[in-house]
């Protein structure tokens, strides 16, 4: 639907510079597209100045700036705390249901935030779908990120059908049922309850009945009497290398663990992964988390 609204016809070869003068004088209406006409263009103009009649024109859809966000299933969760953005966010994205602001970083042994609502529900559960898989998580909770989607598909395209994997720091569980898809069986340890309680959840939601979920600080997994593991899963960025000699003592000769780690230098955690094997090990930047620090993961053979 148009509008009718003055506008000056302008000769095509005569526009630009007419453009240019309209927008200086303040005379062009910003409002509306100029648009052609045979061998004019119609300017919408904000008055009636010399030569300008009346014509229809499309109104410019009004340009909403968006404060930055991340996606987390039904949730956005802002790095600023605007209840008047976090409306707009809501408005834009009819699959939204809540804004958050988080009041605290990551903390703690369950690497859990506090939040606050800044839209909308006021819950801080939702559930989010990767790669056909669905996790219910809940964000003041347990532990969860939509980041490492990408490195738990490179995890298992890396595995073999039926292999036998731990994962030691396992949250709600997207590493656990992604590798299930091709894994024999996964056991899938975590220390925080609810983790394990969301954990069982998603176990059920995905139909992952190959995975074993355990309430269990992983520094005891190793006197829990499993058969060695083909593949260890260390997910948990900032003490991960404590549990190396755990992981080492549950992988059996030649499987492989993937250690994810915290640094601010290339093969920082060399030195201590050369404490508990020989093994080949591949390193790699997951991704930036602070200037001059970034997630690695060690890709590790274990040789014993
Ligand atoms: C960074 S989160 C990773 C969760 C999950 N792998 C993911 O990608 O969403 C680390 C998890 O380790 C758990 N955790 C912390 N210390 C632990 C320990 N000593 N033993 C077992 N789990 C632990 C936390 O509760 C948290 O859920």
């Amino acid at each position: 639907m148009g509008e009718e609204q003055w506008c000056l016809a302008v000769p095509r070869r005569e526009a630009e510079g007419r453009r240019r003068r309209l927008l200086e004088e303040g005379f062009l209406d910003r409002r509306f597209h100029p648009r052609p006409e045979g061998d004019a263009i119609l300017f919408p103009v904000t008055e009636e100045i010399p030569g300008a009649v009346r014509c229809e024109f499309e109104t410019v859809p009004e340009r909403i700036e968006l404060p930055r966000h991340e996606l987390v299933g039904g949730i956005a969760i802002m790095q600023e705390n605007d209840p008047a953005g976090a409306e707009r966010l809501l408005a834009s994205r009819p699959s939204l249901e809540t804004v958050l602001f988080p009041e605290t970083a990551v903390e703690g042994e369950y690497r859990t935030r506090r939040f606050s609502v800044l839209a909308g529900v006021p819950t801080t559960r939702t559930r989010v779908t990767e790669y056909g898989h669905s996790f219910d998580v809940d964000l003041s909770l347990a532990y969860f990120s939509a980041r490492l989607s990408t490195e738990r598909q490179r995890v298992l395209g890396a595995m073999e059908e039926g292999e036998r994997v731990l994962d030691m720091f396992a949250g709600v569980g997207p590493f656990a049922i992604t590798l299930a898809g091709k894994a024999g069986l996964v056991v899938a340890a975590d220390l925080n309850p609810t983790a394990v309680h969301l954990l069982i959840e998603n176990i059920a939601l995905n139909r992952a009945g190959n995975v074993i979920p355990v309430l269990a600080d992983a520094a005891h997994l190793p006197r829990l009497g499993f058969p060695p593991f083909d593949r260890v899963v260390m997910n948990l960025p900032l003490a991960a290398p404590e549990f190396l000699p755990a992981a080492a003592a549950l992988c059996r000769d030649g499987g492989t663990i993937h250690l994810y780690a915290l640094q601010e230098q290339e093969g920082e955690y060399l030195p201590l992964i050369r404490e508990v094997t020989d093994g080949e090990v591949a390193e790699r930047q997951v991704r930036t988390y602070s200037p001059g620090r970034w997630h690695a993961v060690y890709d590790i053979v274990v040789e014993k």
